[in-house]
């Protein structure tokens, strides 16, 4: 058989590990991705949209990217220098009101979170009087680490180290506005780890012990110096070839493209198809996952074709893969994680600076969540004006559902979007003052579009790493939001990282034995 390599799932994860796939790849080896749907991108969306003679876009999905120096933000940056999209950047700066005021909407106003010890000086908003009070409650009570779990969730700890009303009012908020799921479900474990380690192996609290888990974390990162320090080079050297850029985006809190971010998914998806050995298949799911008699790996498609080729990388969600493979060899990771459902209403008005306040946008904490049906706002308009093109208008996104999604607006397959249209509109009303009616307004419903780190998420995944093991004669790996986070960043590190550090890609021949979930699984031990 020819080799050949197959990535499943056309989202910005499949789409970047047949990136790093095709760069390193001599073009005998055959790259086949197979996406289900249509639209290659998965979540990462940008509609274009009119209404008074006016053009606009709508995004559905994940909407801005964050800039700096991170592994992550570098790895992204580094994308669109590949992908030559560098014109097409739009920016947000360090010192613009998006990149400095973030509100939680508590007791009916918009509170704005701190962001330095400036607030201490002009005084801390209500909803923000707790975080004082809830540091204090750490330094000086005594420990009370819980001995008979593996996990809790963040509600609980936070409760217990810092007080309720710490997670009623501000961390609730901030993980609706990553997971759109309750932090009761959630758990401390996976998400807030350093913290969570900082309790259980300290004496004193979690303050006071997280001078030394960042002590062990830097002893434990040391064993990737040599690779940070390569790519710290390779940054290094794409910098002085196009400093304009780079120094460009050191300016920058946040970014996106003039069309939207779905110009990121477009443009690999457009790059890939110049390779002679890549082939993008849409409109095909995967419905079953095999060993073929010659010990590769077979993947049927629905119209009964068969990819065969020496490895997978499975990008599909958690409930996609489960469905690929017999029942009786399923884990609880498969099994048991749900995904949250979002329903992202695109509200624009016809008239510019209309919020009555600058920023980001706000949140909406559980203390407030009687008094709100969405999970919070993003001021489009604000945070990347150059997207409007100077157009007299003002996006906004309402964020509606999460956990509270059958409870408000009945099953995401079958909600009524005039229900949601109208709570969206009535959300700005009511905590914006926003009267005026809206020049466009148009919902569309992320069903299942956040996987939920819940509560005993480590062992789950440590459970799905030795699964993975024993599936296709060692000829799988995973990478996606499911596993090392679901920011758009993060996916797109993991499927560079297993691309050029996991996979022998000049032993294709040999069950390669990665699971992908090797480092991901290490950080946590
Ligand atoms: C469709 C709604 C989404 C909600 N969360 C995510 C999506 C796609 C995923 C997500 N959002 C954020 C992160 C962290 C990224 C990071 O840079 O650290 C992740 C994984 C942060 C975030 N939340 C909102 C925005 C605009 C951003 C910046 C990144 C992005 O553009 O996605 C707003 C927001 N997202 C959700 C809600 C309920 C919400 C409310 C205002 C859910």
């Amino acid at each position: 058989m020819a080799a050949a390599i197959t990535v499943l799932g056309g989202g910005i994860t499949g789409l970047s590990t047949a990136w790093y796939l095709a760069q390193r790849l001599p073009s005998t080896v055959a790259v086949r991705l197979i996406e289900g749907t249509s639209h290659l991108g998965g979540w990462m969306r940008t509609d274009k949209r009119q209404a008074n003679g006016m053009q606009f876009i709508a995004e559905r999905g994940p909407r801005t990217l964050r800039s700096g120096s991170s592994r992550e933000a570098s790895a992204v940056l580094e994308l669109v220098d590949d992908l030559n999209l560098q014109s097409q950047v739009v920016t947000a700066s360090k010192f613009s009101a998006a990149a400095r005021n973030r509100y939680i909407y508590y007791n009916g106003e918009l509170n704005c979170m701190p962001s330095g010890l400036g607030s201490l000086v002009t005084g801390l908003p209500p909803a923000v009087k707790c975080l004082p009070r809830g540091i204090w409650q750490d330094l000086t009570k005594a420990k009370n680490t819980p001995t008979d779990a593996s996990d809790e969730s963040i509600h609980e700890f936070i409760s217990r180290r810092f007080g309720k009303d710490v997670d009623d009012n501000l961390a609730s908020a901030v993980m609706h506005g990553i997971y759109a799921a309750d932090t009761k479900t959630l758990s401390a474990r996976a998400l807030l780890y350093p913290f969570w380690l900082a309790d259980r192996t300290g004496k004193h609290g979690v303050i006071r012990g997280l001078r030394r888990v960042a002590k062990l974390s830097r002893a434990r990162n040391a064993r990737f110096a040599v690779r940070e320090a390569e790519e710290q080079l390779a940054v290094s050297r794409r910098r002085s070839a196009n400093p304009e850029f780079w120094d460009a985006m050191d300016e920058a809190s946040m970014y996106s493209f003039r069309d939207g971010i779905q110009t990121l998914s477009d443009g690999l998806a457009v790059r890939l198809r110049s390779y002679s050995n890549v082939e993008l298949v849409t409109g095909q799911p995967a419905t079953e996952a095999r060993i073929g008699p010659t010990d590769c790996a077979e993947i049927v498609l629905a119209d009964g074709r068969v990819v065969r080729s020496q490895h997978v990388v499975n990008t599909l969600p958690l409930h996609c893969i489960r469905k690929l493979f017999e029942k009786s060899s399923s884990n609880a990771l498969l099994d048991e994680t749900p995904y949250a459902s979002v329903a992202v209403a695109n509200v624009v008005y016809g008239k510019k600076d209309i919020t009555p306040v600058d920023g980001f946008g706000y949140l909406v904490p559980r203390a407030s969540a009687a008094s709100s049906k969405a999970l919070g706002t993003v001021f489009d308009s604000c945070t990347l004006p150059a997207q409007d093109g100077g157009a007299e208008l003002s996006r906004l996104t309402v964020m509606l559902g999460g956990a509270r999604f059958n409870e408000l607006f009945g099953s995401p397959a079958s909600a009524s979007k005039k229900a949601l249209e109208d709570a969206a509109v009535e959300t700005l009303r009511s905590h914006l003052g926003l009267r005026s009616t809206p020049i466009d307004v148009d919902v569309s419903i992320g069903e299942q579009c956040i996987p939920s780190y819940t509560v005993g998420y480590i062992d789950r995944l440590k459970a799905m790493h030795r699964w993975v093991h024993g599936q296709l004669g060692g000829r799988m790996s995973v990478v996606g939001a499911a596993y090392g986070g679901p920011a758009v960043p993060q996916c797109i590190i993991h499927a560079r990282d297993l691309v050029h550090h996991h996979l022998r890609l000049d032993a294709l021949d040999k069950p390669q034995n990665v699971t992908g979930l090797e480092e991901i699984i290490s950080g946590f031990d």
